[in-house]
């Protein structure tokens, strides 16, 4: 039997997956790794720590696996998307590593706008969002012109992290279409884009697509890890377009939600053709020539963990959601929203935080929890709302991420949003995402299709309970009233944070 390695560099940890040609997970190995937040709005990585990460986790997985190195043909890589690393000439990184859920650059945005104009959606096909590279780039350009000054390129994560295993550097079309510099359609760095904020076409990386071979693994990493240096390496994508390849959304008519660190509601485009007018994001997908729509919720899985880590520490996920199934939808009269960090789809605001609406007396630590977790579940919905507005039929979701490990929080997808929802048999749909591309690039099927035929493995549906979908609608319509209403005080708070 032959097998393939997927890599998720999320933002929590990097988790990898040996998979075998029968699409079976055989083994996985994690290794978390910390983030910085040192002012409010800022979040920050080492790339030193992913690459050590992800060493010590490939050195677990094969370790535990009984695998023989020479049966595991390929590897690939799913990563958190639009965080920037700026290389040195000797391709070291001259600064850590500014994340995708960094809100840092309103400034930055504004001014890619004015600069743009049109041309902002008609070529990169997506708003200046402070999450996504360009504005960063032009944060440190102003505010750390001497770390600047010694970068000769940029990469994202996972890019960075596959050159320290090959030695080469490249960065695939589903990731470079969040840096806002890729015309988007026509698959290549914008010249408008580049000429407008004055950066060398030698700034960016050769493009790739996702299921390109990069090269084979470096001698001394091989070694480390205890694979062979025949080990293919293969391109791999942004940790969205893997979730999409991991749970079969390669054709249209099928929706993805995933509840990682952030959320996402992700939709298949087959083309290029389809106009969101800048209100969700729109990319290439990890399958050559096609696209996708997605809404993002900035603090998803986030917002549990910080809750967590705030008021639980040190319990597990099952112990701080232990009884929540015995709470009504509604959480009794408590609403959360999940603004911690800022937000982007449907309100594109980095000031805006979050709020616990409607505390109560009777409330226990198992409201919160739960207020916690359908205020997630509504922010998602937003996404969901928006693609039925534009046309979209959404009756079916493969749900993903960690918070699908979680049955209550399945059913309560469903409950919220109107659809049959989707358990797969393993969560981590961008880190099969990432098999599949080295799968596919090995040549062991013709097309990601086939291999999805083979790799993606659905478990459970969950379909929406009458009586609560009815309670959910009402309170979906009060929550959607939050954010308008509490605008103006977060404003004037913002003052105050440091
Ligand atoms: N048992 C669980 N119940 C509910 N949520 C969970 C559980 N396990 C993990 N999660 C959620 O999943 C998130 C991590 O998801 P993951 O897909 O691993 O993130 P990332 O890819 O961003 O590193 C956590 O922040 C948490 O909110
Ligand atoms: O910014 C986005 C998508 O635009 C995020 O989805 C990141 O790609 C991080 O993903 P997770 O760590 O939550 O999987």
């Amino acid at each position: 039997m032959k097998y393939v390695i997927g890599v998720d560099l999320g933002t929590s940890a990097v988790k990898t997956l040996l998979v075998s040609q029968a699409g079976e997970v055989t083994a996985e190995a994690t290794k978390e790794y910390p983030l910085y937040h040192e002012r409010s709005g800022w979040s920050e990585q080492d790339p030193e720590d992913w690459v050590a990460g992800t060493l010590e986790a490939l050195k677990e997985l094969v370790a535990k696996s009984g695998v023989s190195a020479e049966d595991i043909e390929g590897l690939s890589f799913s990563g958190q998307m639009h965080g920037l690393v700026l290389l040195d000439p000797a391709g070291k990184p001259v600064r850590r590593a500014i994340l995708w859920n960094d809100t840092r650059t309103t400034e930055q945005c504004r001014r890619i706008e004015r600069t743009l104009g049109e041309k902002l959606l008609s070529v990169t096909r997506n708003p200046a969002l402070e999450g996504f590279t360009l504005p960063k780039i032009l944060w440190v350009r102003e505010h750390e012109p001497e770390a600047f000054a010694k970068a000769s390129r940029f990469v994202l994560p996972k890019d960075y992290v596959r050159y320290r295993l090959d030695g080469a550097i490249h960065m695939d079309l589903s990731d470079a279409a969040g840096t806002l510099m890729l015309d988007v359609a026509g698959k290549s760095w914008s010249q408008d884009v580049l000429s407008a904020f004055e950066l060398a076409p030698e700034f960016c990386p050769p493009l790739v697509e996702a299921s390109a071979q990069t090269g084979t693994l470096l001698p001394e990493v091989a070694s480390a890890v205890g694979l062979t240096a025949s080990t293919k390496v293969f391109a791999g994508g942004a940790d969205n377009a893997c979730g999409a390849i991991g749970s079969g959304i390669l054709k249209p008519g099928l929706t993805l939600c995933s509840i990682g660190t952030s959320g996402v509601v992700l939709t298949y485009e087959p083309d290029a053709s389809a106009d969101y007018k800048g209100k969700v994001h729109f990319f290439n997908h990890g399958k050559a020539n096609s696209f996708y729509a997605m809404g993002v919720t900035l603090a998803a899985g986030y917002s549990l963990s910080w809750f967590r880590g705030t008021f639980a520490k040190g319990e597990s996920f099952e112990a701080l959601t232990a009884g929540i199934d015995e709470i009504k939808p509604g959480s009794n009269g408590l609403l959360f929203t999940p603004y911690i960090v800022g937000e982007r789809t449907p309100h594109p605001d980095a000031v805006i935080r979050g709020s616990f609406i409607g505390m109560d007396g009777a409330h226990t630590r198992a409201h919160f929890t739960r207020a916690v977790m359908e205020g997630i579940t509504f922010s998602l919905n937003e996404s969901v709302d928006m693609f039925r507005e534009a046309g979209k039929t959404v009756d079916t979701i493969v749900s993903i991420g960690g918070g699908a490990k979680n049955p209550v929080w399945l059913q309560m997808q469903a409950d919220i949003f109107q659809a049959e929802v989707v358990a797969l048999e393993n969560e981590q749909g961008p880190g099969l995402g990432a098999a599949m591309l080295a799968a596919a690039g090995c040549g062991w099927f013709p097309s990601l299709d086939a291999c999805a035929d083979v790799f993606v493995k659905r478990a459970k549906t969950y379909r929406p309970i009458p009586e609560n979908a009815a309670e959910y609608a009402k309170l979906f319509r009060i929550y959607q009233q939050v954010y308008g209403k509490t605008k103006e005080l977060n404003e004037a708070l913002s003052a105050f944070r440091n």
